[in-house]
């Protein structure tokens, strides 16, 4: 069963595409990871998902309904970013006790354990908290909350490494306890992918991969050898990335489409193949094509040439 169908979703601000024709699905009780760089989509698909925006056109069904002011979206989902708001004279322990009303599901247990694992004060509050412990915090209530689908937008922003694998952890033992349809958007594929089933790459408001991780991790391969070579190899393909190592050795990444015995020929003739990590496929999926950074600074001043 498909808990999110999106057809052509667009969502447009002030003539400019946040979102581009996007259609894709989303199983039940399946962890997707989004990923895209900054201003990619991801909020903005998020916020269309729990309801809190409306989109310019196409369609959008979660729990089979338009989510936008629908009142089953909201009682079956949480939306966990930074900028959760809770009531601001209500001391956090208190929080927790009001969110069990909230949440038909809620484990008031794990949220307390959680809570003071990661040493939370009963009587603060919850405008007083540091950024990281902001971000915590909301992390304990989308995990207790359990809702049959929980949104997690950037949910580790100010997490020191070691809360951010607390949390992950926490949030794997959780789901595996009780699997729920989870989204969890992120920069930082690295980080999660132990987690993901699946992943939604977009790019410019556009879908540009939807697949189990598995198979991301064996989507591109990578060529290394003899410039000649490799370009004799790969000619024709499209070419995902590539660096030159010293002045003849060329690392280049093309999508893998190779049958087995094309890549012993490619071994033999002296090419080293190996897999491209999802994290780094992603990133090179999406660069943009300004040069890189040390352009900036490598580039001669204005004029200066003249
Ligand atoms: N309320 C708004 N008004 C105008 N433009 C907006 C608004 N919200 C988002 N945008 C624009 O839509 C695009 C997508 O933004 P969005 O916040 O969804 O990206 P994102 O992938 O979540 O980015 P980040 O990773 O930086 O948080 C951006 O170009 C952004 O400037």
């Amino acid at each position: 069963m498909n808990v999110i169908e999106c057809s052509k979703l667009t969502k447009t601000y002030f003539r400019k595409k946040a979102l581009d024709q996007l259609s894709f699905q989303i199983e039940a009780d399946k962890i997707t990871g989004l990923i895209g760089r900054n201003g990619a989509g991801k909020t903005t698909l998020l916020k269309m998902i729990a309801g809190f925006i409306k989109q310019t056109s196409g369609e959008v069904k979660v729990f089979d309904e338009r989510p936008f002011d629908s009142l089953t979206v909201s009682a079956n989902s949480i939306f966990v970013d930074d900028q959760m708001s809770f009531p601001p004279a209500v001391p956090l322990g208190e929080l927790l006790q009001v969110a069990e009303s909230f949440y038909p599901n809620w484990d008031q247990q794990l949220a307390q354990r959680l809570f003071d694992y990661f040493s939370f004060d009963p009587k603060n509050y919850h405008n007083r908290l540091s950024k990281g412990k902001t971000s915590t915090f909301n992390a304990i209530i989308g995990l207790a909350a359990r809702t049959p689908l929980t949104i997690f937008d950037e949910p580790t922003t100010g997490m020191d490494a070691s809360v951010r694998t607390d949390f992950y952890r926490a949030l794997l033992k959780d789901y595996i306890a009780h699997p729920r349809t989870i989204i969890i958007s992120s920069h930082h594929l690295d980080e999660i992918e132990d987690l993901l089933e699946d992943v939604l790459l977009i790019h410019h408001g556009q879908k540009h991969l939807h697949l189990p991780i598995s198979d991301l991790k064996e989507w591109a391969i990578g060529i290394q050898g003899p410039k000649v070579t490799a370009l004799e190899f790969i000619d024709g393909r499209e070419i995902i990335h590539q660096k030159m190592i010293g002045s003849n050795t060329l690392y280049a990444v093309v999508k893998n489409v190779f049958s087995e015995s094309t890549l012993d020929r490619a071994r033999t003739d002296g090419l080293e193949l190996s897999a491209v990590q999802a994290s780094d496929l992603c990133v090179y999926l999406t660069s943009e094509t300004k040069g890189g950074i040390d352009d900036v600074f490598d580039r001669n001043e204005p004029g200066a040439d003249d």
